[in-house]
């Protein structure tokens, strides 16, 4: 159980965004997927949420193929996109019932989420009105909606202030010990708190996969594991 990955290419144009990637996650880890701007973290995380097709290579999650058995796959899969696409002309709640709905769930279960996520003292707004760290609660908890085994979560604290930061992160902390969760950030403090494993990426390949100390290895601190091997 968990995620297989084999041989995942894709290209815009000529542009080679993943470059043949192998690799497995297995059931319960907590991933760090790490690299430069444009390594083609976003295009793997998308990939594996079936959200976009790869030109070759296959991704198989608990067994099932993403391409080939999209719907058993799109259950197992919570995804927290980047930039956070929300509906802002919708109450959090009004939102929230909407994707409930489209995917079978009770409606005690948008209580539960707005109670786990740490909604609850804006959970009156409609999503316009909330700050961004409240915005990305949101995302979380529609991620969250359908309990999911899998959380992919593009880039969670983008652009949040300190403390947003590390209430998220403690958000994800928690949700993380029942969950398998492949997270994309530049913040290494982030991958430290929150990561066993690290992938990097640079260029569409992975340049290094390890589990986090040994990433670190020879290194300073992460900044320069980071820096040595992308640059
Ligand atoms: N829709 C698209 N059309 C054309 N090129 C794209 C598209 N999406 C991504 N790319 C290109 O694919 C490569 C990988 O992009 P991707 O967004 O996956 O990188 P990333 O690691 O997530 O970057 P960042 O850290 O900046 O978010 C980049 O060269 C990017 O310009």
């Amino acid at each position: 159980m968990g995620i297989v990955i084999s041989s995942l290419s894709k290209n815009y144009g000529n542009q080679k965004a993943l470059d043949s990637i192998s690799f497995s996650i297995k059931s319960g880890e907590v991933v760090g997927l790490l690299g430069p701007n444009g390594a083609g973290k976003s295009t793997l995380m998308k990939s594996v949420t079936g959200a976009i097709i790869p030109d070759g290579g296959e991704i198989k999650v608990n067994e099932f193929s993403v391409l080939n058995q999209p719907i058993q796959t799109k259950k197992l899969i919570g995804f927290l996109p980047e930039n956070n696409p929300l509906y802002y002309e919708m109450y959090i709640r009004e939102y929230l019932k909407f994707v409930g709905n489209i995917r079978n769930e009770k409606k005690e279960r948008i209580e539960e989420v707005i109670k786990k996520v740490g909604l609850t003292p804006e959970s009156h707004k409609k999503i316009g009105q909330l700050s961004k760290g409240y915005k990305q609660r949101v995302g979380l908890a529609q991620a969250i909606l359908s309990n999911p085994e899998i959380l992919i979560l593009d880039e969670p604290t983008n652009g949040l202030d300190p403390n947003q930061i590390l209430e998220i992160r403690e958000v994800i902390r928690e949700i993380g010990k029942e969950k398998t969760v492949i997270l994309s950030t530049h913040i290494m403090q982030e991958v430290e708190a929150l990561c066993s494993r690290v992938i990097l990426l640079n260029k569409g390949k992975i340049v290094s996969d390890s589990p986090i100390e040994e990433f670190k290895g020879q290194y300073k601190n992460l900044e320069e594991a980071f820096h040595t091997l992308t640059s």
